[in-house]
């Protein structure tokens, strides 16, 4: 059974179409990055899956149930960021976390959680009115973990938060990964997207433009990488030899006068590297090589101007 599973899934505002007919599925282990510019449609998706607001047409199974019958049965489940109830200022971070353990009926120490996020056992204890912004998105944090959830929902979990809380966060999402939760995340910081996520999906003007493992969409769309070789020489017989490697899809020759010649080779996979490597060396010495990773940053770009065209 799939953590979350949409078909066709719409939402309509009057007339204007916010999510238009998308097709998601996402399994338990693994994490689900939500890319999207502004007003793309993510927060209104999300609030489909937790059944915050009605879709218009399509359907959506949530744990493998269909969000229109609601999400009492499975919302102990779900771990939410940022959950609709809000935090109390005169309250300390461990009574809401008790409060929160208690009302759930979960297990769980709220000390431990409160470690878990990084928040010291004397800050837990302090009232929330006194917390930063970031100590706040930590309790937030530790609030949507408990009760070990099969799916956590996380809209912008890194908002507010400093590079160490990043990088706790992203140890806290690939171990809840580990541990079999789903984990669907929507961020603007793409390299954290690019770091933590098993398949990417790209929201653009409510349809889901892309949607894959980042090599996937990488090579769907362009070169995954693009190699700069320095040759002692380039024979024709060298050339043909790299053409004919699959993933390659372009292939130059620069003759740089009285330097050494050099091939500028674009791959749709960037595992390919190696093959374009030992075909050059069967008939030249490789001097020198420059290899450029597509980032996720210039597919994002691409789809949105794709998108806009
Ligand atoms: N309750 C509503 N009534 C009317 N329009 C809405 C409503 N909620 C959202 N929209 C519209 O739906 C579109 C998508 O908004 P949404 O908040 O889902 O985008 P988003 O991708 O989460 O954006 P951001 O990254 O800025 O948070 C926007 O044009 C927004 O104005």
């Amino acid at each position: 059974m799939s953590a979350i599973r949409t078909n066709d899934l719409t939402k309509q505002y009057g007339s204007q179409t916010v999510v238009s007919r998308i097709d998601l599925e996402v399994e338990a282990g693994e994490v689900y990055g939500f890319l999207g510019p502004n007003g793309a449609g993510k927060s209104t998706t999300i609030a489909m899956l937790l059944s915050y607001v009605h879709p218009t047409d399509g359907t959506a199974r949530v744990l493998g149930r269909d969000v229109c019958e609601g999400s009492a049965e499975i919302k102990h489940r779900i771990g939410v960021l940022p959950e609709q109830y809000q935090l109390y200022d005169r309250l300390s971070g461990r009574k809401h976390l008790q409060f929160a353990i208690d009302s759930m009926g979960a297990d769980g120490d709220p000390d431990a959680l409160a470690d878990r996020v990084g928040l010291e056992a004397t800050a837990v204890r302090r009232s929330v009115g006194e917390y930063s912004t970031g100590m706040k998105q930590r309790l937030r944090i530790a609030l949507a973990l408990i009760g070990e959830p099969d799916l956590l929902v996380l809209d912008e979990p890194s908002s507010g938060l400093d590079p160490a809380g990043i990088r706790l966060l992203r140890e806290i999402v690939l171990e809840e990964r580990d541990r079999g939760a789903a984990v669907f995340f929507s961020s603007h910081v793409l390299e954290q997207v690019e770091e933590v996520s098993d398949r990417i999906g790209i929201l653009v003007d409510g349809e889901l433009r892309m949607s894959g493992d980042l090599e996937g969409l990488k090579s769907g769309t362009g070169a995954a990488v693009e190699l700069e070789v320095e040759t002692d020489a380039v024979s024709r017989e060298l050339l043909t030899a790299v053409e004919s490697i699959d993933s390659v899809t372009e292939c130059a020759v620069t003759d740089s006068g009285p330097e050494a010649p050099f091939l500028t080779v674009s791959l749709s996979n960037s595992a390919a590297k190696a093959d374009v490597f030992r075909a050059i060396e069967a008939y030249a010495t490789i001097e020198d090589f420059t290899a450029e990773e597509r980032s996720l940053e210039s597919v994002f770009e691409e789809g949105v101007t794709e998108a806009s065209r």
